[in-house]
């Protein structure tokens, strides 16, 4: 579970006005859930989203993971960081040396889980992903299709409290990115992760659970998509797709 509680984030530049980039915005995901954090350009989204993955811990506010407040010290939040978020950001840092398989047990070596786990949990996340062919490839071997799946692998392996991606499937073609939002998704079901995504593409929030939906730093509303029906979609929303 997070909670992200009253996040006021502004941006100093030289010389001009602090700018107000989110203004004390509130919201909670649950274990198991997947929301989509869904705005224009510019709406603050990666402000939010390196804020609640304890990349940025100059903010006002309060975050909460599985019920454990958060302090702002670098120290604890790499701890935290390490053993309970999962990160899925635009640049795929995976370790160009490490084959497929490596990149995908990394976490799970850094949180000391023993040699048999690991190689099981492994396999099955490759399994899970599709991944079966190229666990022996280099990242440079695979296109950016199968690098975002490797990335999405490794942001579950370590079945995190928390999972973020920042627009995971952005450089995808439109059937690849549902069916990468479709695993992530469920996999995330499967790890009971809270998982939230941030992207501005409204058809990508099919099948997610709900919608936080951004605008200019503010939460306009929160819009739970069990009962909405795909067609339907751009009417749940106010600012339209
Ligand atoms: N380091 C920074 N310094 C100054 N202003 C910033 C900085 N980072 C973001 N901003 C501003 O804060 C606002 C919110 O940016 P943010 O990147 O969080 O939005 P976003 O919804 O993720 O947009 P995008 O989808 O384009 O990345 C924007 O107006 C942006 O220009």
């Amino acid at each position: 579970m997070i909670e992200f509680q009253r996040i006021q984030k502004n941006y100093h530049l030289s010389g001009q006005k602090a700018y107000e980039a989110l203004k004390g915005v509130h919201g909670i995901i649950n274990r198991g859930e997947t929301v989509v954090l869904l705005g224009p350009s510019g709406s603050g989204k990666s402000s939010l989203l390196n804020i609640c993955s304890l990349l940025d811990n100059s903010y006002k506010g309060r975050v909460i993971i599985d019920g454990e407040a958060i302090t702002k010290t670098p120290e604890f939040s790499v701890g935290i960081r390490r053993e309970k978020i999962g990160l899925i950001y635009p640049g795929f840092s995976l370790v160009a040396a490490y084959t497929v398989f490596e990149n995908i047990e990394f976490p799970l070596i850094l949180n000391h889980v023993p040699d048999e786990i690991r190689r099981a949990r492994v396999s099955d996340m490759i399994l899970k992903l599709n991944l079966e062919k190229y666990e022996e490839f280099k990242p440079d071997q695979l296109p950016v299709e199968l690098k975002r799946r490797v990335v999405v692998a490794r942001a579950f392996i370590n079945r995190p409290a928390v999972v973020i991606a920042d627009e995971p499937v952005a450089d995808l073609e439109s059937s690849d990115a549902l069916s990468l939002i479709d695993s992530i998704n469920q996999i995330g079901k499967e790890t009971g992760s809270a998982v939230l995504i941030a992207t501005c593409d409204a058809e990508l929030t099919l099948g997610c659970d709900r919608i936080i939906h951004l605008h200019d730093g503010n939460i306009v509303e929160h819009v739970p998509l069990a009962s909405v029906h795909r067609s339907k979609i751009s009417e749940a929303l106010p600012w339209g797709i």
